[in-house]
């Protein structure tokens, strides 16, 4: 095995304890608190939305933390919205217009996507699904690269980690091609890198 294959075996264990450790914590969390979790932007990602003129969420898969009701937020604020589409694992994902309550389609691995007719639109804030991040504001994703690839082909926006405070890894790996996010939302703080600070004050 080469330093490299033992990277990516690290990373595939990095992500199962971290899925472990959020169902876990999940588990011990009464449903109604978990219910009512991530329903409102706190102030500094509330003053970011306002100045997005587009925002994107995701549809939660399993235990992912749900931006669904910030993007509400966000429509209620005038802001256009839109949902990550991909057709395979190795295909880029393409960011589509979509409307909180609009119709969903269920896509490859149980994702819930908007239709793919829909118009394809560049984010200015990307709520960003996670497997783990840490106070360095480092990404670790499902693994597959595909919002790497959209970070890199669009660099500007502002990329917002949306996570239980229990995939805080104490520091993940960070590649040549990783971009760190802005900050992270968690149900306990808002953790903003350089390009968020100060938003809200
Ligand atoms: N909710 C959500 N939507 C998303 C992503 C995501 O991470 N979460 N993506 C992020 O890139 C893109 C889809 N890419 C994906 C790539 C790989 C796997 C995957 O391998 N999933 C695991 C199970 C994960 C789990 O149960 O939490 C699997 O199928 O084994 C999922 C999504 C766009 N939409
Ligand atoms: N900008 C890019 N262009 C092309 N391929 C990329 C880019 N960024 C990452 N990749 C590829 O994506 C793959 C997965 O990367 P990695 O394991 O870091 O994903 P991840 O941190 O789990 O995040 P993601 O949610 O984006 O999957 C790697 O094989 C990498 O080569």
């Amino acid at each position: 095995m080469n330093a490299g294959d033992e990277a990516v075996t690290d990373k595939r264990a990095l992500r199962a304890a971290l899925r472990e450790r959020r169902a876990a914590h999940l588990a011990a969390l009464p449903p109604a608190i978990r219910a009512l979790t991530f329903g409102i932007a706190p102030g500094p990602l509330a003053a970011l939305m306002r100045r997005a003129r587009t925002v994107a969420a995701y549809v939660p898969l399993g235990d992912e933390a749900d931006p669904l009701r910030l993007l509400a937020q966000a429509t209620a604020m005038g802001c256009n919205t839109a949902l990550p589409h991909i057709v395979s694992r190795a295909d880029p994902v393409r960011f589509i217009a979509w409307r909180p309550g609009s119709l969903l389609v269920v896509g490859p691995l149980g994702l819930r996507q908007p239709d793919a007719a829909g118009r394809e639109v560049a984010p200015d804030l990307i709520l960003t699904p996670l497997v783990g991040f840490d106070r360095a504001l480092n990404r670790l994703g499902q693994g597959a690269g595909h919002y790497d690839r959209a970070f890199a082909a669009n660099p500007r926006a502002l990329r917002i980690g949306v996570a239980w405070a229990a995939q805080e890894a104490d520091s993940l790996p960070r590649e040549t091609w990783d971009m760190p996010l802005d900050a992270v939302l968690t149900e306990r703080e808002w953790i903003a890198g350089p390009r968020a600070e100060g938003a809200g004050a």
